[in-house]
């Protein structure tokens, strides 16, 4: 199968440290990648390069087999987006215009959003549990308000590579299940791919197909599927804490010492 995104011989480094070296990564439609590691083990730069947002210090990514440099950014746009950390909101925005400017790489040149597009945009709500929230000012929002309002953006843009770092901030229980189990449907039903960065063992073991683990300092990455990556051992290594794995009810559970 071609992959959506395939890194090859990627280094990064971060200031005076290297945080991965000749590293390869393929990730192909229907995957859900969990990306998992400690606080400052490169997640958000490993996921800002393969957007194309940072350089690289080696090696080369491509989407849907042609060089990221070489994507025209519109182009790109439509077939990959990230969804940041950290979200801004410098003015007051109507809701469904900031979910709006996800359509932005699909408008013709000089147009304005249709009602396709606020069909679109809608429905990203919707799929968040916003439905009503059209009109509200973002900067009236609650953290997990706020956060849903990203993640809707994102899914009204549709690119076919959905990036997320860290989307559950913010989210009570009921929608990070939600939200996991929305990106793993799409991905699954639509010949889409997710890669998300996340600290919650348990919702990464249960909704991600692949797992992606860095480690601290030191500690090589381990790529491949989820339960196979996510073993006691390899979490314990990576994290430099022990991460004991159970069963409980048919699910795999994770707790640190
Ligand atoms: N411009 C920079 N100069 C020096 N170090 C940097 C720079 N940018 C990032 N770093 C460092 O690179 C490392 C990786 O940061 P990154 O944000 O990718 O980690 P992360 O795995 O996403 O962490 P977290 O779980 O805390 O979000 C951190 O130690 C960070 O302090």
């Amino acid at each position: 199968m071609s992959a959506l995104l395939e890194a090859q011989g990627l280094a990064l480094r971060a200031g005076e440290r290297t945080l991965l070296a000749n590293f390869d990564l393929r990730i192909e439609p229907g995957q859900c990648w969990a990306l998992l590691g400690p606080n400052g083990s490169g997640k958000s730069t490993l996921l800002h390069t393969l957007a194309g947002l940072r350089p690289a210090q080696g090696g080369q990514v491509r989407l849907e087999g042609r060089p990221l440099a070489q994507w025209p950014p519109l182009e790109a746009a439509r077939r990959r987006g990230l969804l940041p950390q950290q979200l801004h909101d410098a003015f007051a925005a109507p809701v469904l215009d900031v979910v709006l400017t996800g359509r932005h790489p699909h408008l013709p040149r000089w147009g304005w959003e249709g009602e396709d597009d606020r069909r679109i945009a809608r429905a990203a709500l919707a799929a968040v549990d916003l439905y009503g929230f059209e009109a509200r000012d973002v900067r009236g929002l609650s953290g997990g308000e706020r956060q849903r309002v990203g993640i809707a953006a994102l899914l009204a843009q549709a690119p076919r590579l959905l990036m997320l770092d860290e989307p559950l901030a913010h989210l009570d229980l009921p929608h990070q299940v939600a939200v996991l189990a929305h990106l793993r449907a799409l991905a699954q039903r639509e010949e889409r791919a997710v890669l998300l960065s996340i600290h919650d063992l348990n919702l990464a073991h249960r909704f991600a197909t692949h797992a992606l683990l860095l480690g601290r300092p030191g500690v090589a990455p381990r790529a491949g599927a989820a339960d196979a990556v996510m073993s006691a051992a390899a979490l314990s290594e990576a994290f430099g804490h022990r991460v004991r794995r159970g069963e409980l009810q048919g699910r795999t559970v994770f707790v640190a010492d």
